[in-house]
């Protein structure tokens, strides 16, 4: 469920109203996504704005100031043709509003539905279509800092402490030893760009082999754009046994390094940075899984599905770039 709050439909087409996209003709709440409120809106159109909008009213965990970066960033990656949606401005020209004491933007609507199971051509696009990303946000003038780095995974998996993460499973307290050593990482002789840093399917829409949309920017950051990739790769490659997917694997690095070859120094740090994304997300959902009471209406992301994703780089990710 993801419309936690009620815009009628006065406040819905005086909303629309602002924008030059012509008038409302139908607004439904959207049940994906877990944090914001989203509805697919549809309106008469205008000068060239297209008819179907996604409406979001940022809820949670959006700090305000960061909206500047994230819609900024779309319309610039839109602009040199990445697969983004433009964001939709206002008669003031301002990209979001405040509504009922939230912000909200409008954002173009994209074809396309998130794949399950991707394919190894699907990953092979995915794969170009990030490093293209990379490439393009090079010279957006604007920065964010990282706020799920690794020394912040660190922090997370500290914080929830060794007795709580046993509750969840014996094998996780060890994680927190190895979330410390990624903490300790050093990064930067990696090349930096704008990075999405959750370039997870659900987040990519796709037609076919075509990727026609990437979503949910609201992670992005400037970091490593190695990071970006060991992310993107932890996310598409393993099936739902979780074991690795070699074919994905092998298809979206390549398709990566069709558009952006990577460094040697990238090379040389993929396995421990990959192992670094991989508690990233350990320590997310293992911060929500604790946070969360067993009724609650959203479903909890297993924390150990990381876990074992962090193994097989510790065991293989070496080897992943051999040859
Ligand atoms: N620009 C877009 N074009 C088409 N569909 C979109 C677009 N943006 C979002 N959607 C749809 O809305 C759904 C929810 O969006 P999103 O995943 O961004 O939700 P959220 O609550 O903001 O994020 P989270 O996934 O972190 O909970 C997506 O699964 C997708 O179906
Ligand atoms: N994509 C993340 C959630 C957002 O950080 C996960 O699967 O844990």
């Amino acid at each position: 469920m993801a419309v936690y709050t009620h815009l009628g439909a006065e406040d819905l087409a005086r909303l629309i109203g602002e924008y030059d996209v012509g008038s409302l003709v139908m607004a439904k709440g959207i049940a994906e996504g877990v944090s914001n409120s989203n509805w697919l809106v549809e309106t008469t159109g205008s000068g060239g704005s297209g008819t179907r909008f996604i409406l979001t009213l940022y809820e949670r965990r959006i700090d305000y100031a960061d909206l500047p970066y994230f819609l900024g960033l779309l319309d610039h990656l839109a602009a040199k043709g990445c697969p983004v949606p433009r964001t939709m401005h206002d008669r003031d020209g301002a990209s979001w509003r405040m509504v009922e004491g939230k912000a909200a933007a409008l954002i173009e609507f994209l074809p396309g539905v998130s794949p399950t199971r991707p394919t190894p051509t699907q990953a092979r696009s995915i794969g170009a279509v990030l490093a293209g990303l990379h490439l393009a946000a090079a010279d957006f003038p604007q920065t964010r800092a990282n706020a799920m780095d690794f020394a912040a995974s660190a922090a997370i998996l500290d914080a929830c402490g060794a007795a709580a993460l046993e509750t969840i499973d014996p094998a996780l307290p060890a994680m927190l030893d190895h979330a410390r050593v990624a903490a300790a990482l050093d990064l930067s002789a990696l090349p930096q760009s704008q990075t999405h840093t959750d370039l997870f399917p659900d987040n990519v829409l796709m037609l076919g082999e075509d990727v026609t949309g990437l979503i949910d920017f609201y992670f992005a950051c400037t970091g490593p754009m190695l990071l970006d990739l060991t992310v993107t790769h932890a996310a598409w490659c393993f099936d739902a046994a979780n074991a690795y997917r070699a074919d994905c694997g092998v298809a979206l690095i390549d398709g990566y390094q069709s558009v952006r070859p990577l460094t040697p120094e990238e090379r040389a740090l993929f396995a421990d940075v990959a192992k670094g994304a991989c508690l990233r997300f350990v320590a997310s959902r293992a911060e929500d899984w604790l946070d969360t009471p067993d009724d609650a209406l959203v479903t909890r992301k297993y924390p150990m599905q990381f876990a074992q994703r962090w193994q097989f780089y510790h065991d293989h990710g070496a080897a992943l770039l051999a040859g």
